[in-house]
């Protein structure tokens, strides 16, 4: 693809193939991506179960879909960085580290969040 190919604008339906292409690659190549997958079937699996409110359907979705697109993001900025250097450069254990580290952040709230909404219903079992 040229210079001149690049301004054209790329057809909507090409863009999205293109997302949907990232999302699938991530899911084939990156480990941590089908955890979340995984994670995320048995958080909704809960959910039905539970029968969770409203409120609380808005708060596991936005978890999920907020993960799945951080783990992308951190994919995509593992990948540049190999780009860049395959060699051992601080800059780019930086670069990894604090996608990794931004990827732990939004986990840990996820777990909280799991744990709020989730804990008072498995305890209301017993
Ligand atoms: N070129 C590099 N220079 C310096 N350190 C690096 C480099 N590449 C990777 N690292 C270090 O190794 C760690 C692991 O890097 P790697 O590319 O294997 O990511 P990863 O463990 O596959 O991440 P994930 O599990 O999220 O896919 C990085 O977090 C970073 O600390």
């Amino acid at each position: 693809m040229d210079l001149q190919d690049k301004r054209k604008p790329i057809p909507f339906i090409s863009s999205f193939s293109f997302a949907v292409s990232g999302i699938m690659t991530a899911l084939k190549t990156e480990r941590n991506m089908r955890i979340h997958f995984i994670s995320s079937v048995i958080v909704l699996v809960l959910s039905f179960y539970f029968s969770i409110t409203k409120m609380e359907w808005l708060f596991i979705l936005f978890v999920i879909g907020g993960m799945f697109a951080l783990e992308l993001i951190n994919t995509a900025i593992e990948r540049v960085v190999d780009l860049v250097t395959v060699e051992y450069h601080p800059l780019a254990k930086q670069a990894k580290d604090l996608a990794a580290g931004a990827v732990l952040v939004y986990a840990a709230l996820a777990v909280a969040i799991g744990i709020v909404i989730f804990l008072p219903y498995a305890l209301h079992m017993f």
